[in-house]
């Protein structure tokens, strides 16, 4: 009998497969693990391919000379992040509070340091009145987008038409005001102003909280009560290994996905030396890596145009490490804030019981993107610079350091959050999590509450895999 195109392929992709299974993941990043754990104990058959000779994806911690352990990618957690904390005691993996006791710095676009204590940096009465009105105005602004479609809130066309830098350019008149909420932008999404659709911050501030406790910019953005409240004891790399022991010979490492190829309901992966057929597929990487793989049939129009139009965010890491957490002697906490400089923003990175220091530092946006041609050295010497003006003569000699160039990076060219230009997610949002065929998506940037986060991947896969089991 002859066979139709159809029938043809997918006899043939049936014989190309080196591997039969219920579900095969793409990428194990939180997102995929939490997927594949979940379609595990849903009694699926899946196989995991990853493109790393590790687990993790943008959640890595490195082992230090002294003993201990400091994260290169993802950390901080905090407040709402009920999946992934509950998810992270499960495995064994227990949380505690960063360090934060004396002063934060704050310095300005001369130079100075001003001293403070609380969240934000001292300012004059009408400043600090500004700032307040344009974060209420934010809060006000994000309750009105729906956190699973933010291309349905009712201004959803008018507020994805400017970017967050126009919107704050036209509304706060304060200069002081502006700044900060500038500087926001920088630390708290790893991007500038300008790059961002301001619809894109309302969905990330309304995201950050969950089904109880609506989003609010003073929690996406807070360290005490906020995102950046805590840390996993030990780093949270072992909630993504003690995830990869669970799956043993289900998770294949070293075998990036090229190709996917789909007919007759089913899928045929290809990875670099080995084929797997499946019934379901979850694709867990960002948007952007998404769209390099090939699929065939080709995906839907907007599907890939809007992988075309969903970046990461720049961003690199550096960590130095010191005997002694020496400025806690000075009586400062380890935040600075700062308007200039390689860094721009660090924190206290020692380990709960201070046994030795360490202070992070990030270089977000434009300052990731300004060392991109320069080596290691240079930059590590750029972030000591800082971190001697910051801190004091002691930063200059660390006696480890560590640093994540992630944008660098073949399988994550970016950090995160992921984020969206004007006029990206009213007319393509709708793709970011619609299967195409037996293909489903997860990953941090589909996520709704916490989108970006760790706990947007791990909420992000085991939805997929719900929705899988579903069938
Ligand atoms: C420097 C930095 C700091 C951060 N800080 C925080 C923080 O403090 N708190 C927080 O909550 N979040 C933080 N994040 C964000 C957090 O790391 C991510 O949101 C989360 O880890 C994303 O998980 P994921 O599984 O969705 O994606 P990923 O971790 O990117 O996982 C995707 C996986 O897919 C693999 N892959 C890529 N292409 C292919 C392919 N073709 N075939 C097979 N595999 C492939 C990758 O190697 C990777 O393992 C930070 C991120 C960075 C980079």
């Amino acid at each position: 009998a002859v066979a139709t195109p159809a029938q043809a392929r997918a006899a043939q992709a049936a014989d190309a497969a080196d591997v039969v299974v219920d579900t095969v993941v793409v990428g194990a990043g939180l997102a995929g693990l939490a997927a594949a754990r979940k379609l595990v104990a849903g009694g699926k058959k899946v196989m995991v391919l990853e493109a790393r000779d590790r687990v993790g994806g943008r959640v890595h911690d490195v082992s230090l000379a002294n003993g201990g352990t400091m994260e290169r990618g993802a950390q901080f957690t905090g407040p709402t992040q009920t999946r992934l904390q509950a998810l992270a005691a499960e495995l064994g993996v227990r949380t505690f509070t960063g360090y934060n006791t004396g002063d934060s710095v704050y310095y300005t676009a001369d130079g100075t340091a001003i001293r403070y204590s609380g969240a934000l940096p001292p300012m004059d009465d009408e400043s600090y009145q500004a700032l307040g009105q344009a974060m209420y105005q934010l809060d006000t602004l994000a309750s009105t987008v729906p956190v699973d479609a933010p291309w349905t809130a009712a201004k959803a066309e008018e507020l994805d038409a400017q970017t967050f830098h126009s919107w704050i350019e036209g509304n706060v008149s304060n200069d002081t005001a502006r700044t900060i909420l500038h500087l926001i932008s920088n630390g708290a999404l790893s991007a500038e102003s300008r790059d961002i659709s301001l619809l894109w911050v309302l969905f990330y501030i309304a995201v950050s909280g969950n089904e109880t406790n609506p989003g609010n910019l003073t929690r996406l953005t807070s360290t005490l009560g906020g995102a950046r409240d805590s840390r996993f004891v030990g780093g949270p790399y072992q909630i993504a290994t003690k995830m990869a022991v669970q799956l043993g010979s289900r998770l294949v490492l070293k075998a990036p996905v090229r190709r996917i190829v789909q007919s007759g309901g089913r899928a045929l992966v290809v990875a670099d030396g080995l084929s797997v057929a499946a019934s379901s597929v979850v694709v867990a990487l960002p948007p952007t890596l998404a769209g390099r793989i090939a699929y065939s049939p080709a995906l839907p129009a907007t599907r890939d145009q809007l992988t075309q139009r969903f970046p990461l965010s720049s961003i690199a890491k550096a960590i130095a490490v010191y005997d002694k957490p020496f400025w806690r002697d000075a009586g400062l906490n380890g935040q600075v804030a700062s308007l200039t400089g390689t860094t721009r923003s660090t924190f206290d990175n020692s380990p709960p019981d201070g046994s030795y220091g360490a202070l992070l530092a990030f270089l977000d946006g434009d300052q990731a993107r300004a060392v991109e041609e320069r080596s290691d050295a240079t930059v590590k010497q750029a972030v000591l610079d800082d971190l001697v003006h910051y801190f004091g003569a002691k930063a200059a000699t660390p006696t480890e350091f560590v640093l994540g160039r992630w944008d660098a990076e073949e399988f994550s060219r970016g950090g995160a959050p992921g984020f969206t230009a004007p006029g990206v997610l009213t007319r393509f949002g709708t793709a970011i999590r619609r299967p195409a065929g037996v293909i489903h998506w997860a990953g941090a940037e589909t996520a709704t509450f916490w989108n970006g986060h760790m706990e947007g991947a791990v909420r992000s896969g085991e939805q997929a895999a719900a929705d899988i089991l579903k069938g």
